[in-house]
């Protein structure tokens, strides 16, 4: 009952100053974030592959980390006496009290009842994080394990959590007879046995959508695991390689880092490292992005001097990249509906050194400062706002929080927002439609529709314009869609439209239909 996060440490570490390391680095975890992520709206809250973690996930689990090997063998789990497993499942049952009742973001949730348990330290809030996270990820197969037996629901949901955290004899220092004997039954039922939606915790509705994508139990079981962490360079302010070598020559090199497969700025990071306590986080050096995100970035093609928008701006992900390759030079509007949102990204632009970036809260319809911009833009990216199911396995919630209904009103207003940014587009600009989903309602078939009804855009091979920042990455084209089964990124979709010229646009149409925006 070990996780894979029993990562041994390195045996010597360099000095945190000589490495530029603050002590501070290896810190606790970060402080409170926001709490407008509710998602009650319909709208996915940003995931959270593109911020800094406060979630308490930031070290690994007491009980669980293993003493170095001696003689090419595997020391024994540190069972040390624990008095605290019994209080541990009390603190996971009540965070699962709130987080089940699905009114806020799994991550919001940990993160306001940490700030009500201010004693708890960082690897008290890791174990709790982890237990809670495996729960979720697990719902529907520990639910089923739950009725097996008598006492509260909610406190076997906790033990079964923590069954993942804590090894065997550490875990059975908090549970009584009954409850030990429950747990050995229901640990050993074969659970390749199981139906998909029971193994993998779908729900019905999910398990059918996902079971008719390609290889759909390789993708279950991708999204089901835990995920690395990325993060990337500021193209600004350092070259990888360099931030390669001082990571691992100072306290991250316990996280493992290597360079990303596919983004030339990504670096990946192994178990839950404090990133925005580093001093490169802190100046703006590096910023915590999935590498499938930092690749979206790299498709839109930005250059210097263009006038961009990042219709979906959010808390400034994409944009900061965006930003940096058009080498703050130009124009770059960050636009979201999110007061909240734009609000956060501030302190992220003004960390990164950028002076291109005007951050624009825009009205959800008819909003006059997009009318100026009609046929203005040389590249338009919709960020859409989705189900964001391509990130189940940072946020496994989302599986619980998402059902038919939600999905319809967000393909909606993915319809819409894609007509009114495409507006904007200039006669040869590029819109750039993404979404961090797997599903072909929010991606393919969205991107049909719009040009079924769109004819002055076409669809250019977005495989192809990758392969320009992106030289490893081989997709099938036309669309880019990164999997975490077979990119070992979180699950994305992107398209790139390119809006003829007028010239173009006639002889395509023969004097026929005219394009739709009002700026033609
Ligand atoms: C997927 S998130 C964007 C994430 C962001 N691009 C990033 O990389 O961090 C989608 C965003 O769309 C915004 N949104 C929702 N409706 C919108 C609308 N009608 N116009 C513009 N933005 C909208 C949401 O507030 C949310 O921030």
């Amino acid at each position: 009952m070990t996780t894979e996060k029993n990562r041994r440490a390195p045996s010597r570490r360099p000095s945190a100053k000589a490495s530029g390391f603050s002590s501070r680095s290896e810190g606790r975890s970060p402080g409170p974030r926001g709490t407008d992520s509710r998602s009650s709206d319909g709208r996915r809250p940003e995931s959270s592959s593109d911020r800094p973690r406060d979630t308490g996930r930031g070290e690994p689990a007491r009980g669980t980390r293993r003493p170095p090997a001696r003689d090419g063998q595997a020391a024994p789990v540190r069972d040390r006496p624990y008095v605290m497993a019994a209080a541990r499942i009390e603190q996971v049952r009540s965070v699962l009290g709130e987080v089940l009742q699905w009114e806020y973001p799994a991550d919001a949730v940990l993160s306001h009842w940490f700030r009500a348990h201010p004693k708890l330290g960082s690897r008290d809030r890791g174990e709790v994080a982890d237990a809670v996270f495996d729960v979720l990820r697990n719902l529907r197969r520990y639910r089923q394990f739950a009725e097996i037996g008598m006492g509260p629901a909610a406190r076997r949901l906790a033990i079964l959590g923590l069954s993942n955290v804590f090894s065997k004899d550490v875990l059975n220092q908090g549970l009584d007879e009954a409850e030990q004997g429950w747990l050995e039954h229901v640990l050993r039922i074969n659970v390749a046995a199981l139906s998909r939606a029971v193994r993998a915790s779908l729900p019905d509705w999910l398990d059918e959508r996902l079971s008719q994508l390609d290889d759909a139990d390789a993708l279950v079981d991708a999204l089901n695991s835990t995920a690395p962490l990325d993060i990337r360079v500021n193209p600004l302010k350092v070259e990888r390689d360099a931030m390669l070598a001082t990571l691992r020559t100072g306290p991250a090199l316990r996280f493992d880092p290597e360079p990303t497969p596919y983004s030339p700025w990504g670096i990946r990071l192994q178990g839950r490292p404090p990133v925005n306590r580093w001093p490169m986080f802190e100046n703006g050096e590096i910023e915590v992005q999935d590498e499938g995100s930092q690749i979206l970035a790299a498709l839109v093609g930005v250059k210097r001097g263009e006038m961009v928008i990042d219709y979906c701006a959010g808390a400034g992900g994409k944009t900061l990249l965006l930003g940096a390759l058009m080498r703050s030079t130009g124009r770059l509007y960050a636009f979201d509906v999110s007061a909240a949102r734009l609000a956060r990204a501030k302190p992220r632009f003004a960390r990164s050194g950028l002076s291109n970036i005007v951050p624009v809260v825009i009205a959800d319809d008819n909003d006059q400062r997009v009318k100026r911009l009609r046929g203005k833009a040389h590249r338009v990216l919709v960020d859409a706002p989705c189900s964001g199911l391509g990130t189940l396995r940072r946020n496994p919630d989302l599986k619980w929080r998402q059902h038919p209904e939600s999905l319809q009103e967000l393909v909606d207003l993915q319809a819409r927002i894609l007509r009114q940014a495409s507006r904007c587009v200039a006669p040869g600009g590029r819109l750039v439609y993404a979404t961090c989903s797997v599903l072909p309602e929010e991606n393919e078939r969205q991107v049909e529709a719009f040009l079924a009804e769109n004819p002055e855009f076409t669809l250019l091979d977005a495989s192809k314009i990758v392969q320009d920042r992106c030289e490893n990455l081989t997709l099938e084209g036309p669309w880019l869609a990164m999997r975490p089964d077979r990119h070992g990124t979180d699950g994305f979709f992107a398209a790139v439209l390119e809006r003829a010229k007028p010239a173009a646009l006639k002889s395509s149409t023969e004097g026929g239909s005219q394009a739709q925006d009002g700026s033609s």
